[in-house]
């Protein structure tokens, strides 16, 4: 049965409350200082990799929109992260963050140390958005519900427990709060509207559930790698290397 937008969009939240990343055990060590600055590190050159890739799935989606509306309104999410000529977006800033851990900045964005598993996970968010429904693309986005209870936690625990962390490394942070409760007021309000039937209901939750697993991963495989007893696989960063600075 086709369940009512109010009930539909409790079943999303669920979803978020039961599967979201931000229970997952990498980030009680790193918001609550337990991460070693190597840890740290690690975080930084995997997390980049996701926010890399999250303008190429935006412009991904936008090819496929034949609404000029929608592609109106998704395409601040590409400035968001790739910037204007006159302001700066995420990934320059999330580069800020690499230069105040002491990473060199040039190994961070040649992605060259990213975990297997991290790139599996975020190319499959991109194949996805691309290969499947418009619906589950932007339902897929909808983890953003649940992102800027964890962003700030992260400025707080940061700024609590590092010495690097100040407004400069965590303006990435900064400019989600305002940025993430935009978009997906507008996805949330997209997704209730077009999923209209029970088949596109289940699909839209699957597509959730598609993306937390996503999320995860990504934490699951750094926690594999760098916390004890940490499995580097091959080719992927090694703690001490491309470091420019003395941890802070
Ligand atoms: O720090 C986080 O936990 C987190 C999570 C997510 C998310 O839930 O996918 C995003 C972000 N941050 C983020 O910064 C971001 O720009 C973003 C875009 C998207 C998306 O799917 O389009 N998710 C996220």
């Amino acid at each position: 049965m086709t369940a009512t937008p109010a009930e539909f969009e409790a079943r999303l939240r669920r979803i978020g409350a039961e599967r979201y990343h931000d229970k997952h055990p990498f980030h009680d060590l790193l918001h609550g200082g337990g991460c070693t600055p190597d840890q740290v590190r690690a975080w930084v050159i995997n997390r980049f990799y996701y926010q890399a890739s999250i303008p190429m799935k935006d412009a991904a989606f936008m090819s496929r929109v034949d609404d000029p509306a929608l592609r109106r309104a998704w395409r601040s999410r590409i400035e968001d992260h790739d910037g204007t000529d006159e302001v700066e977006g995420g990934i320059a800033r999330w580069l800020h963050l690499a230069d105040a851990v002491g990473l060199d900045r040039d190994y961070v964005a040649s992605a060259r140390g990213v975990l297997p598993a991290t790139r599996f996970a975020v190319d499959a968010y991109v194949r996805f958005v691309r290969d499947k429904t418009l619906l589950e693309a932007v339902a897929a986005s909808l983890t953003e519900l649940f992102a800027p209870k964890i962003h700030a936690a992260r400025i707080e625990g940061l700024m609590a427990n590092y010495a690097f962390a100040d407004d400069t490394s965590l303006s990435y942070f900064r400019n989600r709060l305002t940025q993430a409760p935009k978009d997906v007021a507008f996805g949330l309000g997209w997704v209730l509207e077009h999923a209209d039937t029970a088949e596109k209901q289940d699909a839209a939750a699957a597509a959730l559930e598609f993306k937390t697993d996503v999320l995860w991963a990504q934490l699951d495989a750094l926690h594999a790698a760098y916390v004890t007893p940490a499995r580097i696989p091959p080719g992927a960063w090694v703690p001490g290397s491309y470091v420019l600075t003395p941890a802070s």
